[in-house]
C-alpha cells in the first residue's frame, strides 16, 4: 500500500516537472522566433540605409563634379571669348557657389554619417541585447538539460521502483499463496485432530468396555502365589517345585514328609493350582505386569482390592510396599494412564490414605503418631452410593508420583514409633492403603469413581492361644478373628446365594472393605509363600486357604459410578 502511494506521488511530479519544461521549451521557441524577426528588420532597414546613403553620396558626387566640369568647360569658354573679366567673375561667382554647394553636401554627409553612427549605435545595442538573449538562452538550455538529466535520473529511479515494486507484488502473491495452502493444510489438520480424538474418545470407551470383559472373565476373584527367594543363611529350605515354571506358571508342588500308621516316613506332594505362580526368581516387576490390569480397572471406575496373604516373613511386605513394590508401581501406573487420559477429555484426582487396623481397631498412618491406638476412627457406610468413609482419616492429594513415596515414608515412621521393633507391629496388624480415583470426562460428560484397596494382612500364622498371654493374646485373638472372618466372607460371597447374610461385621478388617470385596469389586489374593522348611506347615495352611478362595466365584463386578452427563 504505501509502495503504491510513494509510486503514484512520484510520478505525478514527473510528469509536473514535464510539463514545465515542455512550457520552458515553448515560451524559449517563441523567444528565439521574434528576436529573429526583429534581427532581420533590423539588418534590412540598415542595409536600405546604407544602400540610399551609398546612392545619395554618389547622386551628389557624380552632379557636383558634373557642375564642376560644365562651369570649367564655359569658364573655358569664357576665358576664350573675349569676356574674360565677366568669365573671370561668373568664375569666382560659381566657385563660390561650388564653395557654398561643397559645405551644403559636407553638411548633409554630415548628417549621414551622424545617422549612420546611431543605426551602428542602435545595431550594437540590438547585437548586445542578442548577445544577453543568447547567454539566457545558453542559460535555459543548461537547465533544460539539467532539467533532462533529472528526469532521466527520476525516470530510471522510477522504473527501478517499479521493478521493485512488481518484484515485492509477486513475492507477495507468492506468500499470500503460500499461507493460504499452509492455513488450508492447518484446517485440514485440525479437522484430523478432531476426528482423530474422536475416534480415541470412541475407542477408549471401547477398550474401558472389552478390558473389563476380559477381567469379569477371568473372574472377579482371583489368586496369585508369589514363592520369595531364601536369603543365603537360610539353609533349611522346604521342596518347593514349579511344574509348570516355563511361561505363566500355574502351578506349585509342596514335598511333604509324613509318618505312616507303620511309622515309615513317606514323601507327599501336594499340588495346587492358583490363577498365576510366582517363582523366587520373580520380580516386582513381574508380579506387577499381572496385576495392572486390574490396577486399570479402577481407574475405569471399579473397587479393586489386592490382598497380601502369608505368614510373618513370607514377602507380603515386599511386595506390597517396598520402594518398587505393588503401591508405588500402582500409583505411578495410575498417574501415568491418567495423564494420558487427558487428551480423551478425561481428568482424574487421587486420594489416598493409609489405615492400619490393630486389635480391632483402626489407625490413621498417615496422621500423628502420638493418636495411634489413641484415637478413635469410626467406620460409616453410605448404602445408596455404596462408599465407605472412615471419620478423621487423613487424606493426601497424590498429584505427583513421587508422593506416594513420602507417603509410605510417614506410614512407616507412624508404625516405628508405636511399636518396640517396627517390623513386630506390621506383622501383628493389616495395613490398607486406598487409593480413591475420581474421573471427569468434560468431553462425553462420563464420570468415573473407582477405589483401588492394597492391603497387606498380619502373619498368618496361627499361633496357639494357650501359647501366649497379655497383649500377645490380644493380638493373636483379633488376628485370627479376622483372617478368619475374611475367609468367611469371601466363602459367604462365594455361595451365590441373593440376599445372603455376608458376616463384613464381624471384623473391622470386612466391614472397612465391605464395598471393595463382593459383587461391585474385583479382589486379588496374593498368597505369600516361605521357601523355608520350618514353615512348611504355615505354607501348607496359607495354600489351601488360598485354594478355597480361589474356588470362590463371586458375581459379575460393576463400575462403582459412571454418570453421562
Ligand atoms: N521376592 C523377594 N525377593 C527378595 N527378597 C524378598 C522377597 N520377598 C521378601 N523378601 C525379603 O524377605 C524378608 C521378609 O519379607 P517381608 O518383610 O516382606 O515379609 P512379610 O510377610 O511382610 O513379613 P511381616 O508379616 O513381618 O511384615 C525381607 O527381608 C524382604 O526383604
Amino acid at each position: 500500500m504505501e509502495l503504491e502511494t510513494a509510486r503514484a506521488g512520484i510520478e505525478s511530479q514527473l510528469s509536473f516537472a514535464k510539463m514545465e519544461l515542455e512550457q520552458t521549451k515553448q515560451n524559449l521557441m517563441s523567444l528565439q522566433h521574434v528576436l529573429e524577426e526583429e534581427r532581420r528588420d533590423r539588418r534590412a532597414e540598415k542595409d536600405d540605409a546604407s544602400r540610399r546613403l551609398d546612392r545619395d553620396v554618389e547622386e551628389v558626387k557624380r552632379r557636383a563634379r558634373d557642375e564642376v566640369d560644365s562651369l570649367i568647360r564655359s569658364h573655358r569658354e569664357a576665358m576664350e571669348s573675349d569676356e574674360k573679366a565677366a568669365r573671370r567673375r561668373e568664375v569666382s561667382e560659381t566657385q563660390t557657389q561650388a564653395a557654398l554647394e561643397k559645405q551644403r553636401l559636407e553638411t548633409k554627409m554630415d548628417s549621414k554619417w551622424r545617422e549612420i553612427r546611431q543605426m551602428k549605435e542602435e545595431l550594437e545595442s540590438i547585437g548586445r541585447e542578442l548577445e544577453r538573449e543568447r547567454l539566457m538562452n545558453g542559460g535555459l538550455r543548461d537547465s533544460l538539460a539539467e532539467h533532462s538529466t533529472a528526469s532521466l535520473s527520476m525516470e530510471t529511479t522510477t522504473r527501478a521502483m517499479k521493478a521493485r515494486m512488481e518484484l515485492l507484488e509477486n513475492d507477495s502473491k507468492e506468500k499470500l499463496l503460500r499461507m493460504q495452502e499452509l492455513e488450508e493444510k492447518t484446517r485440514l489438520a485440525e479437522e484430523q485432530v478432531v476426528v482423530t480424538k474422536e475416534k480415541l474418545r470412541a475407542e477408549e470407551s471401547l477398550r474401558r468396555k472389552l478390558h473389563n470383559q476380559v477381567q469379569e472373565l477371568k473372574g472377579n476373584i482371583r489368586v496369585f502365589c508369589r514363592v520369595r527367594p531364601a536369603h543365603d543363611h537360610e539353609i533349611d529350605k522346604a521342596d518347593i517345585k514349579f511344574p509348570d515354571q516355563e511361561q505363566d506358571a500355574r502351578e506349585i508342588e509342596i514335598l511333604g514328609k509324613e509318618r505312616t500308621a507303620t511309622g515309615n516316613v513317606l514323601e507327599k506332594k501336594h499340588p495346587f493350582q492358583f490363577d498365576r505362580v510366582f517363582g523366587p526368581t520373580c520380580k516386582n516387576q513381574d508380579v506387577f505386569d499381572e496385576i495392572s490390569q486390574l490396577v486399570q480397572s479402577a481407574l475405569d471406575g471399579y473397587n479393586v482390592c489386592i490382598f497380601c496373604y502369608g505368614q510373618t516373613g513370607a514377602g507380603k511386605t515386599f511386595t506390597m510396599s517396598s520402594k518398587d513394590g505393588m503401591i508405588p508401581r500402582a500409583v505411578a501406573q495410575i498417574y501415568e494412564t491418567a495423564t494420558s487420559l487427558k487428551e480423551k477429555g478425561w481428568k482424574y484426582i487421587m486420594e489416598g490414605s493409609f489405615v492400619e487396623v490393630y486389635n480391632e481397631n483402626i489407625n490413621d498412618l498417615l496422621g500423628r503418631a502420638d493418636d495411634l491406638d489413641k484415637k478413635k476412627h469410626e467406620i460409616r457406610h453410605d448404602k445408596e452410593a455404596q462408599k465407605t468413609m472412615v471419620t478423621g482419616l487423613t487424606s493426601v492429594l497424590l498429584d505427583a508420583p513421587n508422593k506416594v513415596e513420602e507417603l509410605l515414608r510417614t506410614a512407616d515412621g507412624n508404625r516405628s514409633v508405636a511399636a518396640t521393633k517396627a517390623n513386630e507391629r506390621s506383622s501383628r496388624s493389616h495395613s490398607v492403603f486406598m487409593l480413591k480415583l475420581t474421573g471427569v470426562n468434560s468431553v462425553t460428560g462420563e464420570r468415573s469413581e473407582g477405589t483401588l484397596n492394597l492391603v497387606d494382612l498380619a502373619g498368618s500364622e496361627r499361633i496357639s492361644q494357650s501359647q501366649v498371654s497379655g497383649d500377645r493374646l490380644k493380638e493373636t485373638q483379633s488376628i485370627n478373628k479376622s483372617l478368619a472372618c475374611l475367609g468367611d466372607v469371601i466363602q459367604a460371597l462365594g455361595n451365590g446365594e441373593k440376599n445372603a447374610h455376608i458376616p463384613y461385621r464381624n471384623s473391622k478388617l470386612t466391614f472397612l472393605l465391605q464395598y471393595s470385596l463382593g459383587g461391585n469389586s474385583k479382589t486379588l489374593m496374593f498368597v505369600m509363600v516361605s521357601p523355608l522348611l520350618g514353615h512348611m506347615n504355615e505354607t501348607l495352611t496359607s495354600l489351601k486357604f488360598a485354594t478355597k478362595v480361589n474356588n470362590t466365584s463371586i458375581g459379575t463386578a460393576k463400575k462403582a459410578a459412571t454418570v453421562r452427563g
